[in-house]
């Protein structure tokens, strides 16, 4: 597949909760090649956006589709089959599975009888799991976490935490990686690292979107960048000109600078 027409898009995307519009009507276009940062304040519809794209969240308008055709209607099983997959706010590790283990879940769509059958004693399912275990490994060791791939997660501290649930993400090599506030909890220098990190994830074949409320970290890494605000586009170019809008100064930057 040409990874310059490798592109995520959304269209007129329409979502309400009871009579609360969270959406309204919002145009978006996530392309391979380019990190795509969604900010906004607080509540402004971007987890929102993010369950519209992966399927959780059934919009009432509008349509979304990659590489020109629709996901409209699959379910997020079916999403990340074709290879849209995401990280969340909050650490979701499997507390009682070890790191290596973890990882190993983000293969379930790479495999006929998926992860759980690397666990039973049957031979499709000892080769599953050995061959799963070297693509997690290899996760992990590009991510600096070889090491890591026996302890469980409650032995990492939070960066870790972060670095291991974004190896599951990438373990199945997905065309569509969306962050959700990858650096919530990290300290400076977690941080920090996470940036280098996710600039080594970067592709010509991946649409990454991070929505995070570290600006230094979206600014020093985004291409392009999505500002919303009450479920709508407020402007969307590149770090300079989001940084330097007045528009975006008001609703969002300049709180963050009070
Ligand atoms: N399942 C739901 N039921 C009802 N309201 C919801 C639901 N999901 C989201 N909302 C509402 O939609 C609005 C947008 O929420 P969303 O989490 O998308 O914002 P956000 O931009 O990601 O905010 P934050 O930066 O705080 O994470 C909020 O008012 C929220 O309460």
């Amino acid at each position: 597949m040409d990874a310059q027409n490798s592109m995520l898009t959304a269209q007129g995307i329409a979502l309400s909760f009871g009579g609360i519009k969270v959406l309204q009507g919002l145009d978006v276009e996530f392309r391979a090649g380019e990190v795509t940062g969604l900010i906004g304040p607080n509540g402004a519809g971007k987890t929102s956006l993010f369950n519209c794209l992966t399927g959780a969240y059934r919009p009432q308008g509008g349509s979304i589709s990659f590489d020109g055709r629709p996901l409209d209607g699959l379910s997020p099983a079916a999403r990340a089959s074709r290879g849209v997959v995401r990280s969340f706010q909050t650490v979701a590790l499997c507390p009682e599975l070890t790191v290596v283990e973890n990882v190993m879940m983000g293969l379930a769509r790479n495999y006929h009888s998926g992860w759980l059958s690397a666990f039973l004693p049957l031979a499709r399912g000892r080769r599953e799991d050995r061959e799963m275990r070297e693509a997690a490994i290899s996760a992990l060791a590009s991510l600096g976490l070889a090491d890591a791939a026996d302890l469980l997660p409650s032995q990492l501290p939070p960066g870790m935490q972060r670095l291991v649930e974004i190896a599951r993400a990438i373990v199945g090599k997905p065309s569509v990686l969306l962050l959700d506030e990858p650096a919530a909890g990290l300290n400076n220098a977690e941080t920090r690292d996470l940036t280098q990190t996710l600039r080594n994830i970067a592709s010509p074949d991946l649409v990454m979107v991070i929505v995070e409320h570290d600006m230094d970290l979206v600014m020093s890494i985004c291409d392009r960048i999505y500002v919303i605000n009450f479920g709508e586009v407020v402007t969307c170019g590149p770090p300079q000109a989001v940084r330097t809008n007045e528009d975006v100064i008001a609703i969002y930057l300049g709180s963050e600078d009070d």
